[in-house]
């Protein structure tokens, strides 16, 4: 059925610069897009445009720019000291690149890749191709890019940088004071109030005289530091802008009013879109999520509102990270950097590796790892359990999420850790302890998740054992770390000392 389609691929389109109406409401939503007008007037010269974790060429503002500014060189850079911190992103980046160069040679041009530190490949790339300009995606959070214009200033060219088209530019939703949200709720009302920029379309790219040298599509650190894992991950990757795109048409043709419930149970794996990998590589853009949604509201489906809801969860992440850099590190609540906890060891060890003797905790740490995902509400159960039944650092919990998630995002997991661990901005309160046991009762009832997982023989069970380094221990029912109650009532008696 075709019915939420609208006319819209990604491919080439000759390009006309779009900015959005003003919204003539509250919120100016747009503010991003009005800098692309004016970026580089100048004459025909070659410049760089840094496909900076958005590998798409639809609705990709620094490759309009870029494209507005003459030549284009596309250029991607595969950072080794990225591999080794998140090596399942930088798979799920490498995975996707064939595609990215496919599209830019069906109107001939190339993906230029290079290895190296960015400053570093940016400078040497300038001087090899004598660019006057670099344009490039804002880092998240912005501060990352302070030493980047230095560089590519110190190497001859000037660095431009532009939105990443998510729902809102970062820092321009705010209260009536003038303040960044700290509560979803309110934040996602003001959104929603306000309209959201149209996507842009895939702009015609000029081509330089010669082309640079490129180093092969593949990134052996990614490779190496997944280890056994990369090939068994692999199978569960759909990777590229078209497959991005395939996925979201499938998702809207089975999208009904059942989302908001369905969304919870892990063995349904058509319940929710699975683009948050995609999303976190750059493959589609959230605004383009968006405008599809909102067609297929206006043809009558049902859900989208809920998911709306959902994706707007990222750009509240992305718009704290930004305003709070170091939400990854310290608690956003400052009083709770002090609350008693243990830091990395054997219990932390054994939640990693799925054997902690609760099924549904082993069961998610297992399917992350396989697969790079893990299931929303088995990732909200499985944080829980470490930094409440095992009062572990969450720190500690979102380090691993960093290296195992191929749609690891710095924002979404830093938010989403604080508000587990109740540090965070409109966290769950620490007392709201799950039980995991309840939980899988409720939202794994017939075991189908679990059993998929864990139970020897089953494909998921295969998948992990397959994936897991070989020091590790495959034990298919470890005896539990702590007593679920027990467990439960030592931290709320923690909360408790805590608090007075
Ligand atoms: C401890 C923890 C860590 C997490 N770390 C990450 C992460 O590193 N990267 C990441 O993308 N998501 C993270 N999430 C959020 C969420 O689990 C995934 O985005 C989710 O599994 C998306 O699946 P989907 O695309 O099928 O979701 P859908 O239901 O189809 O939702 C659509 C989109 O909404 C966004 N979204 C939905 N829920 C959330 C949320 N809670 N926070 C932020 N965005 C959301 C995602 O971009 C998602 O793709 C984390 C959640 C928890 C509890």
């Amino acid at each position: 059925m075709d019915r939420a389609r609208d006319s819209f691929r990604p491919g080439i389109s000759s390009y006309t610069t779009q900015v959005a109406a003003d919204n003539a409401g509250t919120v100016n939503f747009d503010r991003s897009c009005l800098g692309i007008r004016e970026v580089n007037k100048r004459e025909a010269m070659t410049v760089i445009c840094w496909f900076r974790r958005v590998l798409r060429l639809d609705d990709h503002p620094a490759l309009v720019a870029a494209a507005e500014g003459g030549p284009v060189i596309p250029l991607v850079i595969l950072d080794p000291a990225e591999a080794r911190a998140h090596p399942a992103s930088a798979q799920r980046q490498a995975m996707a690149l064939p595609d990215l160069d496919a599209a830019l040679r069906r109107q001939g041009s190339r993906l230029i890749v290079r290895r190296g530190d960015p400053d570093a490949v940016l400078s040497a790339m300038i001087r090899d191709s004598g660019a006057r300009a670099v344009h490039a995606t804002q880092g998240l959070p912005f501060a990352t890019d302070d030493g980047l214009a230095a560089a590519v200033e110190g190497a001859g060219a000037r660095l431009h940088l532009h939105p990443p088209a998510d729902l809102i530019p970062r820092g321009s939703v705010l209260t009536g004071t003038g303040t960044r949200f700290k509560v979803f709720t309110p934040f996602w009302r003001a959104l929603r109030k306000g309209s959201i920029a149209d996507p842009l379309p895939a702009p015609r790219l000029s081509l330089p005289m010669s082309w640079p040298a490129s180093d092969g599509l593949d990134w052996p650190e990614a490779r190496a530091a997944m280890n056994r894992g990369w090939d068994v991950v692999a199978r569960h990757v759909q990777a590229g802008e078209s497959a991005a795109h395939d996925r979201l048409d499938a998702f809207l043709d089975r999208l009904d009013a059942r989302y908001g419930t369905r969304r919870d149970t892990p063995s349904d794996s058509d319940a929710t879109s699975g683009l948050s990998d995609a999303l976190a590589v750059g493959e589609i853009s959230a605004r383009r999520l968006w405008h599809r949604a909102m067609n297929a509201q206006a043809h009558g489906i049902g859900g989208v509102e809920d998911f709306l809801r959902e994706l707007a969860w990222r750009d509240f992440a992305r718009d704290l990270f930004d305003a709070t850099p170091n939400m990854g590190r310290t608690c956003w609540k400052s009083e709770w950097n002090d609350f008693p906890c243990s830091g990395d060891g054997p219990e932390a060890e054994a939640w990693r590796q799925g054997r902690t003797g609760v099924a549904l905790v082993d069961a998610g740490m297992r399917e992350m790892f396989a697969t790079g995902r893990m299931h929303n509400r088995v990732r909200m159960i499985a944080a829980s359990y470490l930094v409440k039944h095992l009062m572990i650092d969450w720190r500690v919990g979102l380090d691993w999420f960093a290296r195992c998630l191929t749609d690891w995002d710095a924002a979404s997991n830093a938010m989403n850790w604080q508000w587990v661990a109740g540090c965070g901005p409109d966290a769950s309160p620490y007392f709201r302890v799950f039980n995991p046991d309840t939980q899988a009762a409720k939202f794994d009832g017939k075991h189908r998740y679990r059993d998929h997982w864990l139970k020897p023989g089953a494909q998921g069970a295969a998948d992990f054992a397959a994936a897991a380094p070989r020091s590790w221990v495959l034990d298919h029912h470890p005896a539990p770390l702590i007593d679920l109650d027990r467990g439960r009532q030592r931290a709320l008696d923690a909360y408790a000392r805590f608090r007075r």
